[in-house]
């Protein structure tokens, strides 16, 4: 087998063959790279973030699901050139399948949607928290996988789907203390480019690779970009034009260029209408450029974006009314959301907003000597059967340690198991914070 051990030390004595023992190999402690471990202080940190992921979630009456981390490759195979494709974390199992760590969540959406089809009834309200995967060469020395929390909204054809989403992803900015003056949302619709596509007669097949192309701009030169959209069949006069539609910030501007029949234009009336009725008009501004980088939004997309301008886009989403169907499920109309655990934190740490969590144990229970450690299991029993936390210590351990731990745990109180009170039936509990020290009776105990 691959870890054969080597016989190490002395050799068998006359009489029993040598113990066999693993050569101790120095193991790499880190995790692999663009990994992350959750030690104790990080780990209350994402608890923290997906507390309020989930209860937001659940307040706006969506229901949670979960889905393998490993999915078949067919479900992100899409052709539209996407940065998701290029980094596939993807292999060959051994019964020679091709599978992949997942690098979203909607697609698993998708397919279990479909899986489901007429048992269940529309709409459908699903939010998910999942880890992504991507494969990235680590020249760029970035995360190969991140947490992502994802709304989504399945039957529901009008934008009031998507203005329900934005007001829950409100809704989480403003209760870990964010406001409209910390983030916004730039919010378009991909029908502006479907428009202008239109009127040059860009065959409908490569409207998802300029889409991803669009994407790219201020990450790429706009020389190369221009490059690529001649290479998506499009004419230089195409390219001018939508180049200039993409850089209107008005929805006033936009009329003037696409006239008032066409869906984009209704689409974003309606949405920043209904913002309006939801109070949160000053989150949003409509900005043209805005496609996401995903091939398979059909209409409203939109962005979080931190208004320093100093971070990458907070979440992302929009209407995707077409996948259900290419995965071979009815034409569901469906809009959904990713919001990653990076950026926001990223974002918190630069406000001050981040929370001060530390451990808290209410009790911390001790006997004063060695026989009476089995008292200290009955008394911190009692306690926790009482629905307390306690953290009963397990070895003979000097009073100083027990008040070092006792300050390092956060602990209320601590509770001393001593020979003359047990036989009194009672117990020393000290309030730590107050320093108060009583004698309680074991069933007055609470
Ligand atoms: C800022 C960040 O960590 N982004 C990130 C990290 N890991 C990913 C993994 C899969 C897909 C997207 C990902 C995005």
């Amino acid at each position: 087998s691959a870890n054969q051990n080597v016989r190490t030390g002395r050799s068998g004595s006359a009489t029993s063959p040598p113990v066999e023992h693993d050569t101790a190999q120095k193991i790499d402690v880190n995790p692999p790279k663009g990994t992350r471990d959750f030690p104790p202080e990080d780990m209350r940190l994402r608890n923290w973030l997906f507390h309020h992921f989930r209860e937001v979630s659940q307040q706006f009456g969506f229901e949670e699901v979960d889905f393998p981390v490993l999915e078949s490759e067919a479900l992100y195979i899409r052709k539209a050139g996407e940065e998701i494709r290029d980094q596939l974390y993807c292999f060959e199992d051994r019964g020679n399948r091709r599978v992949a760590l997942r690098p979203e969540l909607t697609p698993s959406l998708a397919r279990l949607v479909i899986q489901k089809g007429k048992s269940v009834s529309l709409p459908l309200k699903w939010f998910a928290i999942g880890q992504c995967w991507r494969y990235e060469r680590m020249t760029r020395g970035r995360r190969r996988e991140h947490y992502q929390w994802n709304m989504d909204i399945i039957g529901v054809p009008d934008v009031t789907g998507e203005a329900e989403l934005i007001s829950s992803i409100i809704t989480f900015f403003k209760r870990i203390g964010l406001t409209a003056s910390d983030v916004g949302f730039k919010v378009s619709s991909r029908k502006v480019l479907q428009e202008v596509l239109r009127c040059y007669s860009v065959p409908e097949n490569m409207f998802g690779r300029v889409c991803i192309i669009i994407d790219k701009i201020g990450k790429i030169p706009m020389d190369d970009i221009r490059k690529d959209l001649l290479s998506a069949d499009m004419s230089e006069v195409a390219i001018e034009d939508l180049l200039q539609v993409l850089s209107l910030k008005s929805l006033a501007k936009l009329e003037e260029k696409l006239g008032a029949s066409g869906e984009a234009l209704s689409d974003l009336k309606q949405l920043f209408s209904l913002a309006e009725k939801y109070g949160y008009s000053e989150w949003l501004q409509f900005d043209a450029s805005i496609v996401r980088g995903l091939a398979y939004y059909t209409g409203i997309v939109f962005e979080g974006f931190d208004r320093e301008g100093k971070l990458r886009a907070i979440c992302g989403g929009g209407r995707y009314d077409r996948l259900l169907s290419t995965f071979g499920g009815d034409d569901l109309p469906a809009c959904g959301f990713g919001f990653g655990d990076a950026v926001i934190v990223e974002l918190l740490k630069e406000r001050g907003l981040l929370p001060e969590l530390n451990l808290q144990v209410e009790n911390i229970v001790c006997s004063l000597d060695q026989e009476l450690q089995g008292a200290a299991c009955a008394v911190a029993t009692i306690l926790r059967e009482k629905g307390q936390s306690v953290d009963l210590v397990l070895e003979n351990k000097p009073l100083k340690w027990v008040f070092k731990r006792a300050a390092r745990i956060n602990a209320r109180r601590l509770i001393l198991v001593g020979k003359a009170e047990w036989q009194k039936g009672m117990v020393n509990v000290k309030t730590l914070s107050t320093g108060e020290q009583l004698e309680i009776k074991l069933d007055e105990l609470e």
